[in-house]
């Protein structure tokens, strides 16, 4: 517990007072009010810390009150210093300085980056705030646009200011001019008591976060713990009396808020002051000041206030009111704390070091029973490493095994999807015509490869390149600033290097103050308690989350590719059967349409013979009618047959072939005996022809030879049709088959697809009974590690008793000796004194 440091500090007169009166005597740390001709007031005396006269510099002021919080701040401890005081009494005075006298500010960040240069062991990171509280209402002066900011308290941040822009600087420089830029967006107002008097309460906050270089330096201890300390110097408005300062509109409506927040602060110390048992509630949230304030006030924090006062008789109940305020102030206890953020590892490490020294204590004693405790402690211990190594050793192959699986089904579903995008090309290809489906083909299995060389299913990578601790958290001053600490790990600056320096745990800064009576802070996850932990151990337990979460996340993505691959596969089903039950067989109906159509013709053609009374002809007619009539027979229940079901269509293809092979011969026949007979009749015509010209009429020939033409035409296009549509034939017969084999194979890949599925979703409950196991596991380690920590507490405690028993043993020995002494003693003077007797008897 540490009480408040309390300082007073006389700033010089401004003017002389025209009245004579009391005045206030400044001797040694005393303050007391005096009548003119030097008679002091008892009842206006005060003892403080520090009582700073008119002659104090900003120099010794800082010397004195803050010079040790900021040393603090430095090596881990949060730290507070804030000037209270009625309005122009010298608070931005003592906080800013002047040109020729830096105030607290100035030269606390130029020493805490002098002290951080010292520290060649550690590497530091210092982020700065400015914030004003303006009529109740939080604005940042780092940033303009970030007004109205809220306090947000939660539980594993503390209390924070959301919004608020937190900027990682480097040097004394950067932090001065930043404080430069924020003063100009500060609010002063001109009153009637100062020209240029501050109209908020102004916080300038840094953040240092530190971390030993070395972890395998010989301090042990300390190596890996991440120090983070919160140093708030604050520059209050003053407190005024209306009718002094002759505040009106805007002026009076700051200083009825500049009022009304000091008095909930006074009224915060006054309750803090009256020591814990009678305190009771304490109105931190009455007011923002104080909210923020929280932690320095009865927190952990090492607090100096400095209270101005001003030495005019004009000002005497003010200043008699800022002295009452210090006093109270001055009783005020803080429990102070370094800020460590200690890893399992080093937890365990400090452990091993307790261990070993009490065992170095035992060992001067002959406790032979608590040697072998502490043996077996040290034994249990190698054996939770060794267990742990194991355990390491298994995580490792499980996930060299899962991502090797991965990729597998990657690729897998790379080479699928590649035949999906084959089998929707030969879709397309149907649509537009055979010409192009040949091209279309090609660009599918152009399309396939690329795919099934994975560039589709290319595995993220999620790693980062860690940077070192400074340059790397010094990303986050680029960012959007929101709130000193981001909510998803997506907005660090350097997730790895974060996760590694805290091994999980985001470090909230805020949190940090609002936690007195920790001393040594553990920071595993949320579920689990603190312990003792070794650190790698927990480590391979987060990565096992992490790995596992991320093959879920894979398979989740691979079910999905599986379901849409599915149903790809059900829409290729029904295209590839279907397309050849919906599509092609269209376009096949189409061709047997036309070819109805041509063999109708024919037909027609023919017919005109059997009118014109060739009997031969009809005799072929009626056979090709018959054939044809079989053959459009066929067709069509290959068409439904096939649309009922694609798979049973291979015996009508064969049906189909040996009715197109039937209809070619038996036209190629009828074609053959038509020409012949055609023949025939023409040189029957030319035999005839001397008689029958003297029959016929001119005309009539001229129309015989011009039928016989027509006849001939219209023969060559039907030979020319039936050409044309024994090669569609053979090319839709040649594309059902492409497309059976299609749909197989992609049969087949689906059920091997599907069987890999359900063989990764075996694999992720195998790995979550194994995580459940390892949770077990970790839990019975922590267990029997808290239970070592009690044995071992136990067993310090029968040192203690085993030391007190030898040293009461040593007492009563020494005593013993001391009487047996005294008896050698008094024997020997005996001895002595009969001695002479006996030869005064011999002479
Ligand atoms: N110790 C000092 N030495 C020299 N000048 C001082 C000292 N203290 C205050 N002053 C001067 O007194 C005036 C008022 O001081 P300052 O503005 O710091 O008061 P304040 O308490 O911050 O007032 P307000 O609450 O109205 O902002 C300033 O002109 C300042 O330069």
């Amino acid at each position: 517990m540490e009480k408040i440091c309390v300082a007073v500090r006389v700033r010089p007169r401004i003017s002389e007072d025209s009245f004579g009166g009391n005045f206030w005597k400044v001797e040694e740390n005393r303050i007391s009010l005096h009548k003119v001709h030097g008679t002091p007031l008892s009842a206006y005396s005060y003892a403080f810390d520090h009582v700073f006269d008119e002659s104090s510099t900003n120099a010794s002021v800082y010397d004195l009150l803050t010079k040790d919080i900021i040393n603090a701040a430095v090596e881990g401890f949060n730290g507070t210093a804030f000037a209270y005081g009625q309005t122009s009494s010298g608070k931005t005075y003592t906080m800013n300085g002047s040109e020729t006298d830096p105030g607290i500010i100035p030269r606390a960040v130029e020493d805490i980056f002098r002290k951080i240069q010292m520290a060649s062991d550690r590497e530091f990171l210092i982020r700065v705030s400015y914030m004003e509280i303006y009529n109740e209402e939080i604005n940042d002066l780092l940033v303009v646009e970030n007004q109205k900011l809220q306090i947000h308290e939660s539980l594993e941040r503390g209390i924070f200011v959301a919004g608020l822009r937190q900027e990682i600087v480097n040097n004394a420089e950067q932090v001065l001019n930043l404080i430069k830029a924020g003063e100009v967006n500060r609010h002063f107002g001109e009153t009637n008591m100062n020209a240029r008097s501050s109209r908020s309460h102004t916080i300038f906050r840094m953040v240092i976060e530190s971390k030993g270089k070395d972890s395998n330096s010989c301090d042990h201890m300390t190596s890996d713990a991440v120090r983070v300390s919160v140093l708030n110097l604050v520059d209050l408005a003053g407190s005024e009396r209306i009718a002094k300062t002759g505040a009106d509109g805007v002026r009076l409506k700051e200083g009825k808020h500049i009022n009304k927040s000091l008095m909930i602060l006074g009224n915060v110390i006054n309750k803090l002051s009256e020591g814990s048992k009678q305190r009771g509630h304490i109105p931190y949230r009455d007011s923002k000041l104080t909210r923020i304030l929280q932690p320095a006030l009865g927190g952990n924090a090492k607090t100096s206030i400095v209270c101005t006062i001003a030495p005019e008789e004009v000002h005497i109940e003010e200043t008699k009111g800022t002295l009452q305020f210090a006093s109270r102030a001055k009783r005020i206890t803080n429990c102070v704390q370094v800020n460590e953020i200690l890893t399992d590892a080093a937890l365990l490490k400090r452990q091993k070091i307790e261990i070993e020294e009490l065992r170095g204590k035992l060992q001067g004693s002959h406790a032979e029973v608590l040697e072998q405790e502490i043996l077996k402690l040290r034994n249990d211990m190698l054996k939770y490493e060794l267990e742990r190594e194991k355990l390491e050793m298994e995580l490792e192959e499980e996930r060299k095994s899962r991502d090797q699986w991965i990729k597998e089904q990657q690729m897998k579903i790379g080479s699928l999807s590649g035949v999906v995008s084959l089998s929707d090309c030969e879709r397309n290809r149907s649509q537009t015509g055979q010409d192009s489906s040949r091209q279309c083909h090609k660009e599918g299995y152009n399309e396939f490869n690329s795919a099934s060389q994975g560039d589709i299913f290319r595995t993220p990578c999620l790693k980062v390149p860690s940077n070192a601790f400074v340059a790397t958290r010094s990303n986050s001053s680029t960012m959007p600033d929101y709130s000193p600490l981001p909510d998803a790990f997506s907005n660090v600056a350097d997730e790895n290097t974060w996760l590694k320096l805290n091994k999980g745990y985001v470090a909230d800064l805020d949190s940090l103050q609002v936690t007195p009576a920790r001393k040594v802070q553990s920071f595993p996850t949320s579920d689990i308690t603190p312990g003792c932990l070794s650190e790698k151990y927990e480590q391979e337990v987060q990565d096992l989350k992490r790995q596992l979460e991320l093959a879920n996340r894979k398979i989740n993505e691979l079910e999905r590719k599986n379901s849409e691959e599915a149903e790809l596969d059900k829409q290729s089903t029904s295209m590839s059967p279907k397309h050849q039950r919906e599509e092609d067989p269209q376009r096949l109906s189409k061709s047997v349409g036309n070819l109805k159509g041509n063999f109708e013709e024919v037909l027609s053609v023919l017919q005109r013979f059997v009118s014109d009374g060739k009997l031969s002809a009809a005799e072929v007619i009626s056979t090709m009618s018959e054939i044809g009539a079989q053959l459009f027979d066929t067709l069509e229940t290959h068409f439904t047959v096939d649309m009922d079901d694609g798979r049973s269509s291979t015996g009508n293809s064969a049906l189909i072939h040996e009715q197109q092979k039937q209809l070619h011969e038996r036209l190629n026949t009828i074609l053959t005996s038509l020409e012949s007979s055609e023949s025939t009749v023409t040189e029957k015509e030319h035999v005839r022809s001397p008689c029958s010209n003297c029959k016929l009429k001119g005309s009539d020939l001229e129309e015989t030879s011009i039928s016989k033409e027509t006849l001939c035409d219209e023969l060559n296009s039907i030979k020319e049709r039936c050409r044309g549509l024994e090669e569609e034939v053979s090319i839709n017969n040649h594309l059902l088959e492409v497309s059976k084999d299609k749909y197989n194979s992609l049969e087949k890949e689906f059920l091997l697809l599907k069987e890999e599925r359900d063989y990764l979703l075996l694999m992720v409950s195998e790995s979550s009974h194994r995580l459940e196991m390892v949770s077990n596991q970790k839990e019975n380690a922590l267990k029997d590690l808290n239970t070592e920590v009690l044995r071992r507490k136990h067993l310090e405690g029968e040192v203690k008793q085993f030391t007190a028993a030898f040293a009461s043993r040593q007492r009563s020995l020494k005593s013993f000796h001391d009487e047996f002494r005294s008896k050698v003693e008094k024997l020997r003077a005996q001895t002595i004194i009969s001695v002479p007797k006996s030869l005064g008897c011999q002479d």
